[in-house]
């Protein structure tokens, strides 16, 4: 479900495939070039198709022999024709079901408006006020379900094509030698804000999920953000980042779905059916052994957090005491005026590191309260490698992860500064601190927030989003929102908590018209549709018109008018 950059802009028109357009064999086919251009924004701008006959060509003569090359290969001919192809389109749903629906609304508005007609024929005399208050209710509610349907009238379907993404921006080719992955930067946000009511440990699996998706690891960072500015969370986050060293490779390695591991080891179905590989189970005994580990150490965080600072607080209680002490002596025998030092010591929390921790206090003080406190940042996974790497008999030879990339993507605490008189709870307030701190540190072109329940369920899902960027009116796309699916719902789902109507219904249906709103997470922004200015332009001077005696003066052409078809498209996001 995708979302305009810019409400000038029309519909967004999509290429969609038609088999009899473009022909699937190549063996004597015409030859396709396909030129990428790579752009500074990542973006690949147009592309251009163009369909050469071999004896006519005169401007690609230097690369005659690369294309005599390219033919003979029946590989190299797919990819390009993979190349060649959308990475989405629409997918119509039946002219049949739309017909029949179409029809349905049709009816219930005849049979609305002659049931409103014959309540207005028929007023009740005993009890007119009443009457006119459910007939004012009824038209009321005619009307609202008008306006629901509206949005309905043209449903649309979108489909990625992965495998076209891949090949056009991952693959090796004339436009990209090393075969490097050539796709654009996204940086991930999961916002919570109390450790109490939003566990550690869940917060801590949509980590894992976001680290371990299958998108290129130097080009993904994660960003938490904690508005409770808490201890627990932040322990829990390293705990997670540790986790992650033999979690991610291993999903990578055994290609595990879904990859939050809580709901991966919680799956009802056979988890060996469909693997191969001989060393599966044990790897997977393995890592679910250290799953469980790793879920104890994270619950036993807050009792562990309590007894490390109380040891801490009393032991400087103690120190607080032989102060006060010998400042007593000195000032009865010397007679010395030194001002008298404090005799309690404030109840701190304390980090593992044996210093204070900068955020809120278990025991709230001045500077250390929910709403109180200084900003922290901290790297918990440093930006990875470029080049992959691997491991040959990791932990200790119990997982073996040789020919599979061990690298992990960025990790990033951040707990935004917070002081008294200033309101700043809400989670707006804290994407827009991550947005600003993530502009310094990887400054992904692309955007994807998260709730801290919410996790990825799907391994590809970012490269579906990307799919939407990148295509050929991409530069027009502000926003792809994914539906949400939940678990744990009643199987008959007697309260439709499922919200079915609203992600599977009513989105696409806006889909169709213009885009879906934006839901308040699981979606994939443009950055520069947030920043929301416009590319900057040189201005525009027309020619002076007029006589030459009065010549008028020179006009500027209004900056917005001349790439108002191209928003996004102007602007570069250096990475
Ligand atoms: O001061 C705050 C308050 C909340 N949050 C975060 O905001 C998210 C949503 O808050 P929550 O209280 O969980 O709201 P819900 O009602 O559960 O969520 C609904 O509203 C959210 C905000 O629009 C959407 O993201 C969700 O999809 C939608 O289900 C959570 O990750 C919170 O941690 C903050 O970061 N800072
Ligand atoms: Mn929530």
């Amino acid at each position: 479900m995708i979302g305009e950059s810019t409400s000038k802009n029309p519909r967004i028109s999509h290429m969609s495939i038609s088999n009899g357009d473009i022909c699937s064999d190549f063996g004597s086919s015409p030859v396709y070039t396909v030129q990428v251009p790579p752009t500074p924004d990542n973006n690949p701008g147009p592309l251009h198709i163009g369909l050469q006959d071999m004896d006519s060509s005169s401007s690609y003569k230097d690369e005659d022999l690369d294309q005599t090359e390219l033919r003979n290969s029946k590989e190299e001919d797919a990819l390009l024709y993979k190349i060649s192809q959308p990475l989405t389109r629409v997918v119509k749903i039946s002219p049949i079901i739309i017909a029949l629906y179409r029809i349905l609304i049709f009816v219930r508005i005849v049979a609305l408006c002659l049931f409103l007609f014959w309540r207005a024929r028929n007023p009740n005399e005993k009890a007119i006020w009443l009457w006119g208050l459910s007939v004012i209710c009824e038209i009321w509610f005619a009307f609202s379900w008008l306006i629901d349907q509206i949005p309905r009238l043209y449903p649309v379907n979108h489909a990625t094509d992965t495998e076209a993404l891949k090949a056009r921006f991952e693959t090796q080719n004339r436009n990209n030698p090393t075969g490097k992955s050539d796709l654009p930067g996204i940086d991930v946000f999961v916002s919570t804000a109390d450790a109490e009511k939003e566990p550690p440990l869940v917060t801590a699996n949509t980590i894992l999920s976001i680290l371990s998706v299958d998108y290129p690891v130097e080009k993904l960072s994660c960003y938490l953000s904690d508005d409770g500015g808490s201890l627990l969370t932040f322990e829990a986050m390293a705990e997670a980042a540790s986790f992650a060293k033999i979690w991610v490779p291993f999903c990578r390695k055994h290609k595990i779905e879904p990859r939050n591991p809580e709901s991966y080891f919680g799956l009802k179905k056979d988890p060996y059916k469909g693997k191969v590989r001989h060393d599966f189970v044990r790897e997977r005994r393995y890592v679910k052994r250290g799953y469980e580990e790793f879920k104890v150490r994270v619950n036993a965080l807050s009792h562990s957090i309590r007894r490390r600072s109380d040891a801490f607080n009393s032991k400087e209680e103690i120190k607080a005491l032989e102060k006060w002490k010998n400042w007593k002596v000195k000032v009865e025998e010397d007679q010395v005026k030194e001002p008298r030092p404090a005799i309690v010591a404030p109840k701190a929390t304390w980090m593992s590191d044996g210093t204070h921790w900068p955020g809120t206090w278990t025991v709230p003080c001045q500077n250390h309260s929910r709403g109180d406190h200084a900003s922290i940042i901290q790297v918990l996974l440093d930006p990875p490698e470029d080049e992959p790497v691997d491991e040959i008999g990791g932990e200790g030879r119990a997982l073996d992860f040789e020919g599979v990339d061990i690298r992990l993507p960025m990790f990033v605490y951040v707990s935004r500064e917070k002081r008294p008189g200033y309101e700043h709870n809400k989670k707006a307030g804290a994407m827009n601190a991550l947005v600003r701190a993530s502009a310094i540190m990887s400054n992904g072109p692309f955007i994807l927030n998260l709730d801290c329940d919410h996790y990825v369920y799907n391994s590809i899902a970012f490269r579906d989003g990307i799919c939407f960027m990148m295509d050929q009116d991409g530069d027009r796309v502000c926003y792809v929102q994914f539906p949400q699916r939940f678990e744990g719902i009643d199987p008959s789902d007697r309260y439709a908590n499922k919200n079915t109507v609203f992600f599977d219904i009513n989105l696409r249906a806006l889909d169709g018209i213009q885009g879906p709103m934006y839901v308040g997470t699981g979606c994939l922004f443009r950055r520069t549709a947030l920043y929301g200015f416009d590319p900057p332009l040189a201005p525009v001077e027309t020619e002076p018109s007029g006589s030459c005696c009065f010549p008028q003066q020179k006009k500027r052409k209004p900056a917005t008018l001349e790439y108002a078809s191209g928003i996004g498209k102007g602007c570069r996001v250096p990475r």
